[in-house]
């Protein structure tokens, strides 16, 4: 029988038991949420304008479509607890308002200082500057507020996946302390990255996003006799080079920034 993989979330359960496994199995199934997430921004153009030109659109106050519609949808999902979250990560931590919503009680799984590991600011400028340029057409439809919602939901998938580095490095010092410890003490971030790095893993990472794009992102075609060239709608070699040169990296800060306060 076929198995159901139920949720991504590694925190939410009143029985919290981390392993590397399924903390694993946590981010291989968020690659599907954010191959598809990728796939679906590539159905707009760039439409630079939007998060290029600021404009006065909040009170006074300037900022560009994606950072006042971020703000906005920020604000009212912490109302409703997502920032209660471990997991999730708000992009605009100045304008976190309280829940009003009585929220879960998540298991304190994590160090309290994860709370002040937050990379969103480089997530935000490696996105608009580097990656959405890669993996979209050039050009303007004018289409800024669903393009908009669309940035909204790679941002907010790739940041959970990155700041996922605070739970990985979490079961890795538990299950090592004595090889992290006097790593942490000496505040060696390079003996850090070596420690928690594992080369096979990440290659096996970069080739299955590669095949779920190959997968997720083909052209459909039902009549026989069409098997010409295959076409994707997101080209798969760059979301294994968007996986290789800035999720993995980047969740690699974040583990190293949450050691370096494991022991405060
Ligand atoms: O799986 C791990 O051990 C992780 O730390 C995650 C991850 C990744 O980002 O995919 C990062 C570093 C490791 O070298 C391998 C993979």
């Amino acid at each position: 029988m076929a198995r159901v993989v139920e949720s991504d979330s590694v925190s939410g359960g009143s029985d919290v038991l981390l392993s590397l496994d399924s903390i694993r199995e946590s981010l291989i199934r968020q690659e599907d949420t954010i191959v598809f997430t990728l796939i679906e921004r590539a159905n707009f153009p760039l439409n630079s304008p939007a998060f290029e030109e600021s404009l006065c659109l909040d009170s006074g106050n300037s900022s560009s479509l994606p950072e006042f519609f971020v703000r906005e949808i920020e604000t009212l999902q912490a109302k409703i607890g997502r920032y209660e979250d471990p997991e999730e990560n708000p992009f605009f931590l100045d304008n976190i308002p309280p829940s009003v919503y009585p929220t879960h009680k998540y298991p304190p799984v994590l160090h309290p200082k994860a709370l002040s590991v937050n990379i969103n600011k480089r997530i935000w400028d490696t996105y608009f500057k580097e990656m959405l340029p890669l993996f979209v057409k050039p050009g303007d439809d004018g289409k800024y507020a669903s393009t908009a919602a669309s940035d909204l939901a790679c941002l907010q998938a790739i940041s959970r996946r990155i700041h996922f580095g605070k739970f990985v490095a979490e079961v890795k010092f538990r299950d090592a302390p004595q090889d992290y410890e006097p790593a942490i003490r000496a505040k060696d971030t390079e003996a850090l990255m070596k420690l928690l790095t594992f080369e096979k893993v990440e290659e096996m990472v970069k080739k299955r996003v590669q095949k779920k794009a190959e997968t997720f992102g083909q052209e459909v075609k039902c009549s026989s006799g069409e098997e010409s060239e295959r076409k994707y709608k997101v080209d798969p070699l760059l979301v294994s080079r968007i996986y290789g040169e800035w999720l993995i990296p980047l969740t690699k800060i974040v583990e190293v920034e949450y050691l370096l306060r494991r022991l405060d």
